[in-house]
C-alpha cells in the first residue's frame, strides 16, 4: 500500500490553540510519526472563540453563520494557514504533506438534533497553503445516525496495534483528557467501543480563569492547595449523562460551574480535577470488561491531581494508568496525528467511524476534499 504524508490540524474544545502533527501512513494501520508543533491562541482570540460559541447557539442549519461568526471563521482559517506555513518552514523539507486534515473549531454539537458545526473554511485553507485539505469530517457520520464524535478511535486502534506485545495489556483504554474527555476501549477480541466520558479540562480552565485570571491550572499547582469536596463531586456525577451507555458525545456547554460555584479557588480546582478522574472511571460501567491499562493523552495528563486520582481509582481495579509518552506515543499530538490519519482515510473512502464508536448505522467514511487550485 502506498504511503501518504499527511498533516493534521486540531483546534479542540479547550480552545487553547492549534496542534499540528505530521505522519506517513497508508491509512490502514501503518503509521510513521513525524514532527509536531503547537501554536497557542492569544487571550483576545480565545475571547473571540468564546463569542463564537455563544453566537452559534442560534444556529439551526449547519452552514448558517450568524452575527460575527463568518468573520471569526475567516480569522480562524487564517491562523491555521499561518500555522501550516510556520510548520512547513521548519519541517517542510523532510515532511512536505500530500494532504492536510483540518478539524476546525467545534462551535455547536447537538447530536440529539443531528447538528454539529465546525467553523473553518477548508477551501480557503487549501488555496492559501497550496495543499489538498480534507475537512468537515463529522457530518457524514451524523447523516448515518452517528453522534459525529469521537472520531479519533480508528487511530487509537492503529496505535494499539503498533504497541510492543509487552506493553499491550488488553483490554486497554485510551483516554483523551482535552476540554472534554473521551475513551476508546480496545478488547482482546471484538470491536472497539468509544464515547465521550465527561468533562475534561474545560471546567477547570473556566474556573481558574474566572477566579484567578489564568487560562489553566498549570501542573495542578492551584489544586495542590485544595481539598476534594465530596458533595460537589457527587452533584456532578449525579448528571444522567453518566448513566447512559455509549455511543454518546458532549457539547462544551453540557456541564457548567454551577455545582462548584460556592467553593474557594483551590478547593474548586482540586474538586474539578476529581470530577474529571471519576467521570473517566465511570465509563467502565458501560464497558463489557474492566480495562487493565489506561493510556492517557491530551493536556489533562499534565494536571497531576487528575492523574493521581485516576491512578488511585484504576489501581483499586488492578489496572495501570500510563501517560501515552511512556509507551513511545505522543500524548500532546495524538489528536492532530489522528486528523492526519483521518484525512488519508477520507481521501481513500475508508470508514472513519463505526457503529460501536459513534452509533452510526454502518461504517461510514466522510470529510470533504478541497483542492488547492
Ligand atoms: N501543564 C499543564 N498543566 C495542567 N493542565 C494543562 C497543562 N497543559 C495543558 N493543560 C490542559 O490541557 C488543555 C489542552 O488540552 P488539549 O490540547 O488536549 O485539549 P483539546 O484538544 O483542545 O480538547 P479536546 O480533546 O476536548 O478537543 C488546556 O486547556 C489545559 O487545561
Ligand atoms: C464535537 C467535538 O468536537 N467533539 C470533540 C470534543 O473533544 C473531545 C471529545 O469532545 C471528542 O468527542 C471530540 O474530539 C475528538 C478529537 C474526537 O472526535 O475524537
Amino acid at each position: 500500500m502506498t504511503k501518504v504524508t499527511a498533516l493534521g490540524l486540531m483546534s479542540g474544545t479547550s480552545m487553547d490553540g492549534i496542534d499540528l502533527a505530521v505522519i506517513r501512513t497508508d491509512g490502514e494501520g501503518v503509521v510513521e510519526r513525524g514532527p509536531s508543533m503547537a501554536v497557542s491562541h492569544d487571550a483576545s482570540f480565545r475571547k473571540r472563540l468564546e463569542e463564537a460559541l455563544q453566537v452559534a447557539k442560534q444556529i439551526k442549519v449547519r452552514n448558517e453563520r450568524p452575527g460575527p461568526l463568518a468573520e471569526i471563521e475567516q480569522e480562524l482559517t487564517t491562523l491555521h494557514a499561518d500555522a501550516v506555513k510556520r510548520f512547513l518552514d521548519q519541517h517542510g523539507d523532510g515532511w512536505r504533506p500530500d494532504i492536510v486534515g483540518f478539524h476546525g473549531q467545534t462551535v455547536l454539537h447537538r447530536p440529539h438534533e443531528a447538528l454539529t458545526v465546525q467553523i473553518g473554511d477548508g477551501e480557503a485553507l487549501a488555496r492559501s497553503i497550496g495543499i489538498r485539505v480534507a475537512y468537515d469530517m463529522r457530518a457524514e457520520d451524523m447523516r448515518h445516525g452517528g453522534q459525529g464524535a469521537p472520531l479519533v478511535p480508528v487511530y487509537h486502534v492503529a496505535l494499539a496495534a503498533s504497541l510492543p506485545d509487552g506493553e499491550k495489556r488488553l483490554p486497554l483504554c485510551f483516554v483523551n483528557i482535552g476540554g472534554i474527555s473521551n475513551i476508546t476501549f480496545i478488547p482482546e477480541q471484538g470491536d472497539p467501543i468509544a464515547f465521550d466520558s465527561g468533562p475534561g479540562n474545560a471546567l477547570i480552565d473556566q474556573w481558574v480563569f474566572q477566579k484567578a485570571g489564568v487560562p489553566f491550572d498549570e501542573d495542578g499547582k492551584i489544586a495542590s492547595g485544595g481539598q476534594v469536596v465530596r458533595s460537589v463531586v457527587d452533584a456532578y456525577l449525579a448528571n444522567p449523562f453518566f448513566e447512559k451507555p455509549g455511543p454518546k458525545s458532549l457539547d462544551r456547554h453540557d456541564f457548567d460551574l454551577q455545582p462548584v460555584k460556592d467553593l474557594g479557588l483551590e478547593d474548586g480546582a482540586r474538586t474539578l480535577a476529581a470530577v474529571t478522574a471519576e467521570a473517566i472511571i465511570r465509563a467502565q460501567e458501560h464497558l463489557p470488561e474492566t480495562p487493565k491499562l489506561w493510556i492517557v493523552c491530551g493536556g489533562g495528563q499534565k494536571n497531576r491531581f487528575i492523574i493521581k486520582h485516576l491512578s488511585e481509582l484504576a489501581e483499586s481495579n488492578h489496572a495501570l494508568v500510563k501517560p501515552a509518552d511512556e509507551l513511545g506515543l505522543d500524548g500532546d499530538s495524538m489528536e492532530a496525528e489522528a486528523w492526519a490519519y483521518l484525512a488519508v482515510r477520507a481521501s481513500k473512502g475508508l470508514p472513519l467511524t463505526f457503529p460501536t464508536t459513534t452509533g452510526c448505522r454502518e461504517p461510514v467514511s466522510g470529510g470533504v476534499i478541497a483542492e488547492p487550485a
